[in-house]
C-alpha cells in the first residue's frame, strides 16, 4: 500500500485534500471494503430490506464503497459483456476511432489511450473507453439542451456487440432501480422516493480495457485511471477475477484494494449522492493500476438521476449543526459539466 500525502485533488464538489497518517477516527477510516448480501433486497419482508439498507447506510457513511452479492445478474451475461468488451478493444485502432467520443455530441462512443485525464494532476488515464447510454428522444427542450441523449453508436466492423452489451445494460438498469430504493430506505426515506427520477436514462456504462503498466517502474503521473471521485450518484463496477487493479482511499491515505470477489459488484457513491446527502455518504476518492502483466477488462454503470432532476440536499440529512453544503443543481447540467472537465 502506498501513501500519498498532502494534495490537493479537484472534484465537482470543490476541491479535496489527500490526507495523510490521520489519527482521528472518522468516516473514511476503513482498511476493507464491506460485503453486502442483496438477498435481502430483494426479500418480500420490509423488514429484511431494511436490515440491508441498514448495512448500505453503515457501508456508505464509514467507507463509501461496498460489494453486493446475489445481485440477480446472470454470470452469462456478464461474461458475454466481458467477451463483447475484448473483441471491441481488439478492433484496428482507425475502426474505432470512426465513433470517436469527441465527435458526437452526446459522448457516447470511443475513448482512445490517454484520451481521458481523470485526475488534473495527472498526464492522462491509461485505458481506452466505450461509452454507451439509454436511448430515448428528449421530450421536452431542457432535456435536449444536455445533449446527453441520443443514439448510442456502435463499430460497423462488430455489429454483434451490440446486443449483449445492451443486454448487460438492461440488467444494470434493473439492478440500479432496486439500489435506488434501497438508498431511499437506509436515508429513512420512502423506498419509492427515487422512483420518479430514475426512468434510467440518467445513466452512462463504459466498457473499458487497461493494457498492463510496467510492474516496476509505474509513471505515477499517468496511471490506468488516476485519482478521482465519480459524478453520478453511485456506481456499479464489474471486474474481472484474478485481475486487481482498483483501489480506495481511506482517510488515513491509504490504498486499499478492491479485489475482485467472484459473484460480486462493486459499488461505489459517487459526488451527486454526496450532494443528495449533504456528505453523509462519502465519494470515496478511488484509481486503478494494472500491473498484473495482462490486459484487464472492467464495466462500470454510472447511475445518475434523470437530467431534469434537481439535485437538492435532503431534509433528512441536516441539522442545525448540519445545515446543507449545497445549493440546488441540475442533475443534466451538472453532468455535463464535469464531462466537458475530463474530456
Ligand atoms: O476500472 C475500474 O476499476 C475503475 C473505473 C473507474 O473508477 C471509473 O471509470 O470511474
Ligand atoms: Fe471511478
Amino acid at each position: 500500500m502506498a501513501s500519498t500525502t498532502g494534495t490537493d485533488l479537484v472534484t465537482g464538489n470543490g476541491p479535496r485534500k489527500i490526507l495523510s497518517n490521520s489519527i482521528d477516527l472518522k468516516p473514511g477510516d476503513f482498511s476493507s471494503i464491506p460485503i453486502l448480501d442483496l438477498s435481502l433486497a430483494f426479500s418480500p419482508d420490509l423488514l429484511d430490506r431494511k436490515k440491508c439498507a441498514e448495512q448500505l447506510f453503515d457501508a456508505c457513511t464509514r467507507v463509501g464503497f461496498f460489494y453486493i452479492k446475489n445481485h440477480n445478474v446472470p454470470e452469462k451475461v456478464i461474461s458475454d459483456c466481458f467477451q463483447c468488451a475484448r473483441d471491441f478493444f481488439d478492433l484496428e485502432s482507425e475502426e474505432k476511432m470512426k465513433i470517436y467520443i469527441k465527435d458526437s455530441e452526446n459522448y457516447k462512443g470511443y475513448t482512445p489511450l490517454l484520451g481521458e485525464n481523470t485526475d488534473p494532476a495527472g498526464r492522462g488515464d491509461l485505458h481506452e473507453g466505450f461509452d454507451i447510454g439509454y436511448e430515448y428522444t428528449p421530450s421536452s427542450t431542457s432535456d435536449s439542451e444536455h445533449k446527453m441523449e441520443g443514439t448510442n453508436r456502435w463499430p460497423e466492423a462488430l455489429p454483434s456487440i451490440k446486443a449483449p452489451v445492451t443486454k448487460y445494460f438492461e440488467h444494470m438498469v434493473t439492478l440500479g432501480k432496486k439500489l435506488f430504493q434501497l438508498f431511499a430506505l437506509s436515508l429513512d426515506l420512502e423506498e419509492e422516493y427515487f422512483d420518479r427520477m430514475v426512468s434510467g436514462k440518467g445513466g452512462i456504462m463504459r466498457l473499458l480495457h487497461y493494457p498492463p503498466q510496467k510492474e516496476d517502474n509505474v509513471d505515477m503521473k499517468q496511471l490506468g485511471i488516476g485519482a478521482h471521485s465519480d459524478y453520478e450518484c453511485f456506481t456499479v463496477l464489474a471486474q474481472q477475477e484474478g485481475i486487481e487493479a482498483l483501489q480506495v482511499l481511506n482517510s488515513s491515505g491509504e490504498w486499499v484494494s478492491a479485489v475482485p470477489l467472484e459473484g460480486t459488484f462493486v459499488v461505489n457513491v459517487g459526488d451527486s449522492m454526496a450532494r443528495w446527502t449533504n456528505d453523509l455518504y462519502l465519494s470515496t476518492i478511488h484509481r486503478a493500476i494494472n500491473r498484473t502483466g495482462v490486459r484487464r477488462y472492467s464495466v462500470p454503470f454510472f447511475f445518475g438521476v434523470d437530467y431534469e432532476t434537481t439535485i437538492e440536499v435532503l431534509e433528512s440529512c441536516t441539522s442545525e449543526s448540519r445545515p446543507p453544503k449545497y445549493k440546488p443543481i441540475n442533475a443534466g447540467q451538472y453532468i455535463k459539466q464535469r464531462l466537458n472537465e475530463t474530456y
